[in-house]
């Protein structure tokens, strides 16, 4: 699908484009000289250690962080502007539990600022669109409970369907599977690689685990320590690229059509004691 990756240009206007573009938070430069096409279609894992920006780059994307230096594009135009139909999955926060907002409804203003019409048949396509946005996340068993009272994994389900609702050109996603177990992990994520499959979405997945979306992703952006790779999975989770990247010795082994990275934990997983030695590379 990357057919940014090795320098081929495709004809079609990248889904995102950034040029030169850098961050940073006084004297700390999370990353600078960035430069990246998205393609239409195109599934970009987004990875590095905690606090090397990951996030950051998806509010700058999303027209809620300026930047340093440098420019982004995204839906044809500039960040946060009127017309961009970009779908957010955040990071995930609890939700207060006296929420009373339903599930359909949150899922809903996913749909504001789509032009329905104000008839009838403007609120039954409206309806129409979240019913089919909340089965296929299947939500549909407590899609009509008021959102504070669902479990952290059901209000994540609803969050995936809010941005998917409105069936965007970019999908910006920020660590969707955290608190999704396995089948529901496996279930989101295929639907994120249906969706840009079939509709073209780009998608810019940051993840601290690539292994639940291995398969389906295009290129990687790996952001450690103020730099940067991109390329193919294959390029850039290797003991070599990411020895260069990290400036120790890291060991990367590929079994099983997974990913796992061994020894040196501490300077992949500084903020996460439970790791054991054969860990899954961050
Ligand atoms: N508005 C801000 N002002 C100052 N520092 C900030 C601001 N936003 C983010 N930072 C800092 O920038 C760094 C990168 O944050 P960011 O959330 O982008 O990292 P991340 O790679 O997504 O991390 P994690 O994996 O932990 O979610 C962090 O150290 C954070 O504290």
């Amino acid at each position: 699908m990357s057919a940014a990756a090795g320098g081929v240009r495709s004809e079609v206007r990248p889904a995102v484009r950034i040029r030169g573009a850098g961050l940073a938070f006084g004297n700390r430069t999370l990353w600078s000289g960035l430069d990246l096409d998205v393609e239409p279609g195109e599934f970009l894992a987004v990875l590095g250690p905690n606090g090397s920006g990951k996030s950051s780059l998806l509010k700058a994307l999303l027209g809620v962080q300026a930047l340093s230096s440098g420019s982004v594009e995204i839906a044809g135009g500039r960040p946060g502007g009127a017309n961009r139909n970009v779908g957010y999955i955040p990071q995930q926060r609890a939700i207060d539990d006296s929420l009373t907002l339903r599930g359909v409804d949150l899922v809903g203003l996913g749909l504001d600022g789509h032009r329905w019409g104000t008839g009838l048949f403007g609120i039954r396509a409206r309806h129409a669109r979240v019913a089919e946005a909340v089965e296929a996340v299947g939500a549909a068993r407590y899609a009509r409970q008021p959102v504070g009272k669902l479990s952290g994994g059901e209000q994540q389900r609803l969050r995936v369907a809010q941005a998917l609702v409105g069936d965007p050109e970019v999908l910006l996603c920020d660590e969707p599977l955290l608190s999704l177990d396995l089948a529901h992990q496996r279930a989101v994520s295929e639907l994120i690689d249906a969706r840009r499959r079939t509709a073209g979405t780009a998608v810019l997945f940051v993840t601290h685990e690539i292994n639940p979306v291995l398969r389906f992703v295009d290129r990687v952006l790996y952001l450690v320590n103020g730099q940067f790779r991109i390329g193919k999975p294959d390029e850039v989770m290797s003991s070599e690229t990411l020895s260069e990247l990290y400036g120790t010795r890291i060991e990367v082994l590929k079994v099983g059509g997974q990913i796992h990275i061994a020894g040196a934990q501490s300077a992949l997983c500084e903020d996460q004691p439970h790791h054991d030695e054969h860990e899954r590379v961050s």
